[in-house]
């Protein structure tokens, strides 16, 4: 049985439990010690002999509890992470420092097709084409993405190093090596979470007056079939947006395709993006292979991280905004597709524009419509709808029932500055839920480092001086009087930015769905002229 101890933070107590222990007859196989806790998994101790084993041990001076646990917290870490490790589809080796194989996930053992008891103490370089194990010991075991083969198949290998968390001690104490398919990074989100892809934009949660603005405009935007652009820090929510999108587009009964542009060196975003012809390079496919927008013809591609698309892609790209049409790597036949594109970006493009870091033709191009989701700062009222939510979620992935937020995590959550937005907040309940013995989540389950707690004074200061949003429509303009100046605000807003791209109101009308004479109307109402 295994049993959960909770007493006064004291020299020595942990040491007088043992005593009893000993004195009872009673062998321990496993023994946790953290403030305030101690777990034992003692195998003799049956249900029964709880009681007497606990009066005995509450007689030590600062022991007030004994409860019987099902895990001690590191079976239940250890659990937890080979189930995280199981879901994830891509082969993950973490490694010792000498390269000799210490843990590994479903797939890599699939793709080695060896066992896990088999692959355990392996040398990794054993497994690989070319040695791996010198290159991370004289990098401080961490790579970026790099080529690497791996069975059959070749992979981008990410390695991060396992390092101690206490900051005065920071050794490392060998890598997980994460090795990526190219053309999933580059494919579809929506094949990794379909649940999310089936809910649009009632997936995304918020019910500031300013998501709920964002939102119901993305909606409107979603049905003109123009380029749309996303603005946000990272973790706010774009490719959810963007999604959402391409669901209550009507493009939604096909494909939705999404390239990550920073997550592939060049040439492979370039053939993920526009495909390559037969023999294109030496280890090219027989016949070519078609690339995201030839596969997402009459539906939507999704360029996330735009921003980060090199001047050749940018220059290739604009040519497909100017006539929709490419040719593949190494091809000479003119393609020509109907594809909608949204992209996103956590980047200030208009500043690389200005710095000659971003083509202001593909800009202007990209930028036919564009929506911009607001930091989790700048709207806290969301935040205890958010963490709920999350952990929620989290209870119901790990299994477990869903602890509370106690208040004083709850301050720390609003008043934190959340750098990393959403995407953050979810990872650290997630952690948080994951770690948690008790039903209710305190301050230190979130586990902060030091450095993010810094952010929690600056993110107060923020919210209370300049940084608040004074409007949903724009945070330098004054919030509007009334809804009928709202819309009037988005209407003008919305055939500004149209008109120029489609100038004539028979065009304007035929793709957004109303009558012409309704859209002459409103152009004379907002006096949108052809050079606007
Ligand atoms: N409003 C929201 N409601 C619920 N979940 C959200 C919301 N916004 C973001 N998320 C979640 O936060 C995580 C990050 O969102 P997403 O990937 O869309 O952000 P992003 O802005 O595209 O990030 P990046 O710029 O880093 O690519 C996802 O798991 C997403 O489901």
């Amino acid at each position: 049985m295994r049993v959960q101890l909770t007493g006064d933070n004291r020299l020595g107590i942990t040491q007088e439990v043992l005593t009893v222990l000993v004195k009872s007859g009673l062998d321990i196989r496993n023994l946790e010690v953290t403030t305030h806790y101690i777990y034992m998994d003692i195998p003799a101790l049956k249900k029964p002999g709880l009681k007497a084993l606990a009066d005995a041990v509450k007689k030590v001076s600062g022991i007030h509890d004994v409860s019987a646990i099902d895990l001690l917290p590191t079976e239940r870490r250890r659990l937890q992470l080979h189930a995280v490790l199981s879901s994830l589809p891509d082969p993950v080796i973490a490694i010792d420092t000498q390269g000799f194989i210490t843990q590994t996930n479903e797939a890599a053992q699939e793709i080695l097709q060896k066992s896990e008891a088999k692959l355990r103490c392996f040398p990794l370089d054993k497994l690989l084409n070319s040695p791996i194990t010198e290159l991370l010991q004289q990098a401080a075991f961490q790579i970026p993405e790099t080529e690497m083969a791996l069975g059959a198949e070749t992979f981008l290998l990410h390695a991060e190093p396992i390092t101690s968390r206490d900051k005065n001690d920071t050794e490392i104490s060998g890598s997980v090596l994460i090795f990526q398919r190219p053309a999933r990074i580059g494919r579809a989100f929506s094949a990794l979470d379909t649940r999310q892809a089936t809910r649009g934009f009632s997936a995304i949660l918020g019910d500031t007056d300013v998501m709920k603005h964002i939102k119901a405009k993305a909606l409107r935007l979603s049905k003109v079939d123009a380029p749309l652009l996303i603005l946000g820090e990272t973790g706010t929510g774009k490719e959810l947006f963007a999604r959402a999108a391409h669901e209550a587009s009507n493009r939604n009964k096909h494909s939705f395709l999404a390239l990550n542009c920073a997550a592939l060196p060049e040439n492979l975003a370039e053939s993920e993006l526009f495909g390559y012809a037969s023999g294109a390079f030496t280890s090219a496919a027989k016949g070519g292979k078609p690339g995201l927008l030839e596969l997402a013809d009459t539906g939507t591609v999704f360029l996330d991280e735009i921003g980060e698309l090199s001047p050749y892609l940018q220059a290739k790209l604009l040519r497909f905004f100017q006539d929709g049409t490419f040719r593949r790597v190494g091809g000479t036949k003119e393609i020509k597709v109907d594809v909608r594109t949204i992209s996103a970006t956590n980047r200030d493009l208009e500043k690389m524009v200005t710095t000659k870091k971003f083509r202001e033709d593909l800009f202007y191009r990209l930028n036919v419509l564009s929506i911009n989701i607001p930091p989790l700062r700048h709207r806290i009222e969301d935040i205890p709808l958010l963490a709920k939510h999350f952990i929620a979620r989290a209870a119901q992935q790990i299994r477990c029932q869903a602890p509370k937020i106690s208040p004083e995590l709850l301050e720390l959550l609003n008043s934190y500055a959340w750098p990393g937005n959403i995407r953050q907040m979810e990872n650290l309940l997630f952690r948080a839920v994951s770690l948690c013995d008790d039903n209710i989540l305190h301050p230190r389950d979130l586990e902060l480092h030091d450095q993010e707690k810094e952010t929690i004074g600056a993110a107060k200061n923020n919210y209370l001086t300049s940084e608040k949003i004074s409007t949903p429509t724009n945070p330098n303009t004054a919030p509007p009087h009334s809804y009928k100046e709202a819309l009037e605000n988005f209407e003008k807003k919305l055939f500004s930015e149209l008109y120029p791209h489609y100038p004539s109101s028979r065009k304007l009308a035929h793709i957004l769905n109303v009558s012409h004479t309704t859209i002459a109307d409103k152009l004379r109402k907002y006096k949108i002229k052809p050079s606007e």
